[in-house]
């Protein structure tokens, strides 16, 4: 286990029976720290063939864990490749199909987190790769607890969010009965997972929507630092940290919480927002780099407040430039997304970029596909939201297109499927 990333582990079977004193150091710098050791490691020409045991970097054998209180992809550092689906029940299938899918689902993200084969009929798209940073998470969306005969046990937090007038979504990708991301830092690694999700899948579910993603490979940059998104801005910056007292408290559920005893299989979960925002790019360009950093708040390059300092230097909202005005405007993104300008409401952004082509009129269909974790969507992402929908510099050069909200239960005991204290309790 690593210290900054308790839910990461170099896959010492892999790395200890392979790349030996070498995959170590990624043992030893876990995360970022073993992307670095990556780019090391490939550089220093073992001359092993691929595939050939004793090939696998730190980034191929980086493996997070399956079990735990929280699901996998959640705290888990950003990975450069990303795929999201949402599925609906079929016409006749209910909980007892539900349950049989989450069990099956959870049996193969658990090997394929493990750097194992799927059970059955492995496509073998994977094969010579590790578990390079898999993650699948698994949620629920309102609508499944009406297909399950669940509602008695549905926590008001699913509750529809409410409509922004800035919203532009496309109902036939949005919601849907279950949700799954995965996330892996190896292209190949990720498509396989979807593969094995969808065959598993069988006719228990048909797919509603999907939806692919990616961020910055591990190793690309000279340092580990914040990520970027397709406007150029590091994006990430004032997310909350796991280090910080409240951060728990901000993000999970709490696990034995004041709620009803009908929502206690939902303590250490989390609620995930999933919104496809498009960007304007080619609007976005035409903005000077001076324009472009008022919109925010902060410079494009470092990503500090306009108030001066670092990255993580504070944001001095009170301070007024030469003219009087404020140096953070009053409408930079930065500044009206800030917990102090909200009550306190705080979430954990953790996207992946898209691009899905360029249209007949020559733009880019980018964006991005914003996830934003946290105990209670009502002190999130909803006050947050609606502050950017009135004034927000920003809006000018986004679009949201779709939007889903879904309960994301705890990590499963070694003996559980995911979600099954819901299906079975
Ligand atoms: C409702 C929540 C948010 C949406 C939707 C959203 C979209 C969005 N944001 C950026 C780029 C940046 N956002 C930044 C900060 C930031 N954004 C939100 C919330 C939403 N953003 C929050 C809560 C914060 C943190 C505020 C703080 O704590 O100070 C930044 C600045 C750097 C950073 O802190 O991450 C950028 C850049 C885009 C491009 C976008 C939609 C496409
Ligand atoms: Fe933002």
């Amino acid at each position: 286990m690593t210290e900054s990333n308790p839910d990461i582990e170099i896959s010492r079977r892999r790395l200890l029976g392979t790349v030996g004193a070498a995959g170590a150091v990624g043992i030893a710098l876990g995360g970022t720290g073993g992307a670095l050791a990556h780019s090391a490691l490939a550089g220093s020409g073992s001359g092993s063939a691929p595939g050939a045991a004793g090939s696998l970097t730190s980034l191929g054998a980086t493996r997070v864990a399956f079990h735990g209180d929280h699901q996998a992809g959640i705290t888990t550092p950003l990975q450069a490749k990303g795929h999201l689906a949402a599925f609906d029940l079929a016409a006749g299938a209910g909980r007892t199909e539900a349950a049989a899918l989450l069990r099956r689902w959870s049996e193969t993200a658990r090997r394929l987190m493990a750097g194992e084969p799927a059970a059955t009929s492995d496509s073998g798209i994977a094969l010579d790769a590790g578990p390079s940073s898999l993650t699948v998470t698994f949620g629920f969306g309102r609508s499944f607890f009406e297909r399950t005969g669940l509602t008695a046990r549905r926590p008001a937090a699913l509750d529809p969010l409410p409509n922004f007038s800035s919203d532009r979504l496309d109902d036939r990708r949005s919601n849907g009965d279950l949700w799954v991301q995965i996330g892996a830092n190896d292209g190949l690694v990720a498509f396989h997972a979807l593969r094995a999700l969808q065959k598993d899948a069988g006719e228990a579910v048909r797919v509603r929507w999907q939806m692919n993603g990616f961020n910055r490979s591990p190793g690309a940059t000279g340092t580990p630092m914040t990520a970027r998104n397709l406007m150029g801005q590091i994006d990430g910056t004032g997310n909350p940290k796991p280090s910080e007292p409240d951060f728990d408290k901000r993000i999970f559920v709490p696990a034995a919480g004041p709620g009803p005893a009908e929502h206690a299989w939902m303590g250490g979960g989390s609620y995930a927002v999933v919104r496809r925002i498009r960007m304007l790019l080619d609007d976005w360009d035409k903005q000077s780099l001076a324009q472009q950093e008022q919109v925010i708040g902060r410079t494009k390059a470092t990503g500090a407040p306009l108030t001066g300092g670092g990255e993580t230097t504070e944001m001095a909202l009170d301070k007024l430039g030469a003219d009087g005005k404020p140096v953070i405007p009053s409408n930079a993104h930065a500044r009206i997304s800030a917990p102090e300008q909200n009550g306190g409401a705080a979430m954990l952004r953790r996207p992946f970029s898209f691009h899905d082509g360029i249209g007949a009129d020559g733009a880019p269909d980018a964006g991005l596909l914003f996830i934003c974790w946290q105990a209670d969507p009502l002190r999130g992402f909803v006050p947050v939201q609606r502050k950017l929908d009135r004034g927000d510099a920003l809006s000018e050069f986004i679009r949201h297109e779709s939007s889903g909200l879904y309960a994301v239960p705890p990590g499963p005991r070694s003996d559980e499927y995911v979600g099954q204290r819901l299906l079975e309790g």
